[in-house]
């Protein structure tokens, strides 16, 4: 297996309970250039597991493995692509995607023209003398996303990465991401609120439980030979995760606003196309 983690456990500290465990013996397996989606409920641990692959956070217990190597750092492989564009504001397009070169030996002829490349990947060619203010959110996402393809990473590690972009420039971003995914062949390990999201992108989707994060489910989505999922499938499947999570939201609603609150008695937020979980 590619990416295998294994009985991961972490804990923080906590101000008033000493500690609190945030991931319980996570165990899951990526297959290299797979794209996997995790949901669950707001502070399960997704963004604690995604910090752990990259390195930017140690395991209490368990181990994270790629391709048989223990990870034990941050490394050029594995690349985060933000919530947040996170930008730099004084540079320009173009050396905001050769910024992460800086530390490989090319020189800056070389490493303009990767940027210029990916660049063209992610379709802002027009775009690389601008500064990020003179773009669009999902513009300045796009050249996030250049940013971290121009590392070559074997894992694109994103948090969210869609969230504060309008519903017509996430379809845009949605089908620009298969297609470079298609194309660089990365391993995707994507966290989302929204279940049309995760099933539209992803081949594997995992729901977590509340905390401390469990895995509840997997769910595999089915494509036809052509890659398509068939809107049917693709329906029920929303439905499923949609139930698997309900139980999970209710959780976190009840510890939040008390046991007279109820999620699942109201259809307010019942749409499967809207950020499950994000706003409690
Ligand atoms: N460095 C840290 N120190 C202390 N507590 C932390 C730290 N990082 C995360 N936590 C806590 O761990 C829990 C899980 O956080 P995490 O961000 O991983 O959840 P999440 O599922 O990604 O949440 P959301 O969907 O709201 O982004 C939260 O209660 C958070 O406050």
């Amino acid at each position: 297996m590619y990416l295998k983690i294994d009985g991961i456990e972490k804990s923080f500290p906590h101000k008033e309970n000493g500690q609190v465990k945030v991931l319980d013996t996570i165990d899951l397996e990526v297959e290299q250039g797979q794209f996997v989606s995790i949901v669950g409920p707001s502070g399960c641990g997704k963004s604690t597991l995604l910090y752990l692959i990259a390195g930017l956070e140690q395991p209490d217990a368990g181990e994270i493995l790629i391709a048989g190597k223990k990870v034990t750092g941050a490394g050029p492989d594995r690349v985060v692509v933000f919530q947040e564009d996170g930008l730099f504001p004084w540079l320009t397009i173009l050396d905001n995607v050769t910024y992460g070169l800086r530390l490989k030996k090319i020189t800056k002829k070389e490493a303009e023209d990767k940027a210029r490349k990916m660049l063209k990947m992610v379709h802002l060619s027009n775009y690389a003398d601008a500064y990020p203010h003179q773009l669009s959110g999902g513009m300045k996402q796009r050249a996030s996303i250049a940013r971290a393809l121009i590392m070559e990473p074997d894992i694109l590690l994103m948090d969210e990465p869609f969230a504060a972009l309008d519903e017509q420039t996430r379809m845009v971003l949605h089908n620009e991401l298969l297609e470079i995914w298609k194309k660089t062949k990365v391993t995707i390990f994507f966290i989302t609120h929204n279940i049309r999201e995760a099933v539209l992108l992803s081949e594997k989707i995992i729901v977590f439980e509340t905390r401390p994060g469990k895995i509840k489910a997997t769910f595999k989505v089915e494509t036809t030979k052509d890659g398509i999922t068939p809107n049917d499938i693709t329906l029920q499947l929303e439905k499923q995760i949609l139930t698997a999570l309900e139980d999970e939201i209710e959780k976190v609603v009840k510890e939040e606003m008390g046991d007279d609150y109820s999620f699942k008695t109201r259809d307010l937020h019942r749409d499967a196309s809207g950020d499950m979980g994000s706003h409690i």
